[in-house]
C-alpha cells in the first residue's frame, strides 16, 4: 500500500476526521489532490493566512470569506456538496468550546452528505471528545527510490544555482547515501542531501562521517545518546589479539547486512575486564573496524523520577540509535544501569530496563552492533550473561609480558620518543600486574620527572616510577582475583 492508496481509502470510507501530523504539508496537499483522481470530491484548504480556498485538481479559487476559525466553520457546516477539507494548523483554535462544537456538528451532521475533514500540523492535539472522533494517519516515510529521486533534485539544484556545473557523484557512494537516509521524512533528508552536495559540489564517501554526524543531531532528540567523535583504531590498542580477529572476521557480514545461509548476523559482544585495560579503547575500535559511527549511551542518565519515564528514555535512545543503522552502540559501565538484584530496591525501574533491553536485543533485525562494557561481574544480572544473549563474552585482562611491552613501545612511540632507544624487555619484567593506564601513567609521570631533571627520558627513570606505583591488581588483589576466576571457563579471553 502507498500513502496515495490509503488516503482514498479513507476518503471512500467517509472517514469524518483526519489527523495528519506531519512537517511536510505540502506533500499532503499534494496527496489530496492526487487522490481526486481515484475518488471525486470538492478538495479545500484552508489556512489563517489564506482563508478558505477550492484547491481541485485543475484550480485555486481565491477564498469567499474572512479566514477566521468560526466563519470557516459556518461555511463548511452550510456546504451541500460534500467535500475534503484540509484545515493547515487549524488545531489551536479548536481549545474553543464553540469552535469544538461547530466541528462536532460537522462531524456529525445527518442532514446532508458527509464531509471529509484533515487536521494537518506538526503536531495536532485535541480534546478528548474530539480524540475519539478521529483517526490519526502517519504519512510514510520516503523508500529508497523517493530519497534517490530527492538527491537527483537537489543535484539539479545546485546545477542551477551553479550556473550549469554538474556534481560530481560516486554512484557506489550515492547508494550508501541513499541507505544512510533512510528513516528520515522528506524535509530533513532533503535538507541534509543538500547539505552535502553544497559543501563541495560533490558526494563522495567522503560525505558519510559528516552524513551520519547531521542524522545523529536529527535523531537524538531525547539527548541520551552521545556521538563518539573520537575513535581509535585497532593497531592503537596493544593485545587482545583474539578479539580484534573475531571483529574482523565479521566485518564483511555487519556492514553489507548479507549474512551467509546459516550464520547469523553479528549483533553484539560484552567486554568484562579488569580497570584501565582498554575496553573503551576496543569499543571505538569495533566502529572504526567496522567503518560505522560509534554512539554511547550513559545508562545513568536513563533514569528518571518520574513512573515510566526511565523505560521510555531506554526506548527512545534504542530507537535512535537504529535509525542511525549500521552503527556501533556502546554503553559503558552497563552494571551501573541493571541491579544483579533483579530490581526490586528500585519499584522495578531496572527489571524492566532489564527485560526491554534483552527484548531488544533478541529481536532486533536493525544493524546495530552493542558493545556493552562491564568492570564489577557481580553488579551484573545472571539473566544478562546467559549463553545466547551476546554473540561473545570477551574477557579482557591485565596484559601479558609482550602486550606489556607492546604498551610501552606504543605509549612511548605516542609521544615522539623512539621505542628501540629503551629496555622494552625489562620495562614489561618491572611492571608485571599493570594495566595498560597504569603503564601509560608510569610514562607520563616520568617524562614530567625527566623534564624537572631536565634530562631525557631514560630505563631508569620509567623504573623508578613503576617502583613507586601500586597497581590496582596489589590495592585490589583480591577483587581482580575474584574477576579472572569467574571469568575462567564462562569468558573468551581477548588476548
Ligand atoms: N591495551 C591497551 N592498549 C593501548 N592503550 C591502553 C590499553 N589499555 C589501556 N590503555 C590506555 O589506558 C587508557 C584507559 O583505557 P580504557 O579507558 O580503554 O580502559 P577501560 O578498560 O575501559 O577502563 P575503565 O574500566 O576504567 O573505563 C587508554 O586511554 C589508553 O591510553
Amino acid at each position: 500500500m502507498t500513502d496515495l492508496q490509503d488516503l482514498t481509502a479513507l476518503i471512500r470510507a467517509n472517514t469524518p476526521l483526519i489527523v495528519i501530523e506531519t512537517r511536510d504539508e505540502g506533500r499532503v496537499v499534494e496527496l489530496f489532490r492526487q487522490a481526486l483522481m481515484h475518488v471525486w470530491r470538492a478538495l479545500h484548504r484552508w489556512s489563517i493566512t489564506e482563508g478558505l480556498r477550492r484547491i481541485d485538481l485543475d484550480r485555486e479559487d481565491p477564498a469567499e470569506i474572512a479566514p477566521d476559525a468560526s466563519n470557516t466553520l459556518q461555511a463548511i457546516r452550510n456546504a451541500e456538496q460534500r467535500g475534503i477539507y484540509l484545515l493547515l494548523d487549524f488545531h489551536p483554535y479548536l481549545g474553543y468550546a464553540g469552535t469544538q462544537r461547530q466541528l462536532r456538528e460537522i462531524l456529525q451532521r445527518r442532514d446532508c452528505e458527509p464531509h471529509v475533514l484533515v487536521l494537518v500540523g506538526h503536531k495536532v492535539e485535541l480534546p478528548a471528545e474530539l480524540e475519539s472522533l478521529a483517526v490519526r494517519y502517519t504519512p510514510r516515510l520516503p523508500d529508497a527510490n523517493a530519497l534517490l529521486k530527492l538527491v537527483r533534485e537537489e543535484a539539479e539544484n545546485y546545477a542551477k544555482e551553479h550556473g550549469g556545473r554538474r556534481v560530481e557523484a560516486d554512484s557506489e557512494a550515492v547508494q550508501q547515501i541513499v541507505r544512510n537516509l533512510r528513516g528520515l521524512d522528506p524535509i530533513d533528508a532533503r535538507r541534509i542531501a543538500r547539505q552535502l552536495i553544497f559543501n563541495d559540489g560533490a558526494l563522495g564517501p567522503g560525505d558519510l562521517p559528516e552524513l551520519a554526524k547531521l542524522k545523529f543531531e536529527l535523531l537524538n532528540r531525547s539527548g541520551h545518546l552521545h556521538y563518539e567523535y573520537d575513535t581509535a583504531r585497532m593497531d592503537d590498542v596493544a593485545g587482545a589479539s583474539r578479539f580484534k580477529r573475531w571483529v574482523q572476521q565479521r566485518r564483511d557480514v555487519f556492514v553489507s547486512g548479507e549474512a551467509p545461509v546459516g550464520l547469523d548476523p553479528p549483533k553484539g559482544v560484552l567486554l568484562l575486564g579488569v580497570q584501565g585495560c582498554g575496553k573503551s579503547m576496543l569499543a571505538k575500535a569495533v566502529a572504526a573496524g567496522f567503518g560505522v559511527p560509534l554512539v554511547r549511551l550513559d545508562f545513568g542518565t536513563l533514569y528518571d523520577k518520574f513512573h515510566g519515564e526511565t523505560e521510555k528514555n531506554l526506548r527512545d535512545a534504542l530507537s535512535s540509535a537504529e535509525q542511525l543503522e549500521p552503527c556501533v552502540l556502546w554503553i559503558d559501565e552497563i552494571e551501573k544501569g541493571l541491579a544483579s538484584d533483579g530490581g526490586d530496591s528500585d519499584g522495578g525501574v531496572s527489571r524492566r530496563v532489564l527485560g526491554y533491553l534483552l527484548t531488544w536485543m533478541a529481536e532486533r533485525k536493525s544493524r546495530v552492533f552493542l558493545v556493552a562494557t562491564a568492570n564489577q561481574i557481580d553488579a551484573l544480572p545472571p539473566e544478562l550473561l546467559r549463553k545466547g544473549r551476546f554473540d561473545e563474552i570477551f574477557f579482557v585482562d591485565l596484559p601479558g609480558a609482550a602486550t606489556r611491552e607492546a604498551l610501552f613501545a606504543l605509549h612511548l612511540r605516542r609521544r615522539q620518543l623512539d621505542p628501540a632507544t629503551f629496555d622494552l624487555a625489562g620495562l614489561s619484567a618491572a611492571s608485571d600486574g599493570f594495566s595498560g593506564a597504569e603503564i601509560e601513567q608510569a610514562i607520563v609521570a616520568a617524562l614530567y620527572a625527566a623534564h624537572a631533571a631536565k634530562a631525557p627520558l631514560n630505563d631508569f627513570m620509567l623504573r623508578a616510577e613503576l617502583k613507586q606505583t601500586r597497581p590496582l591488581s596489589v590495592l585490589m588483589a583480591e577483587r581482580v582475583q575474584g574477576l579472572r576466576e569467574w571469568a575462567q571457563g564462562r569468558t573468551v579471553p581477548a588476548d
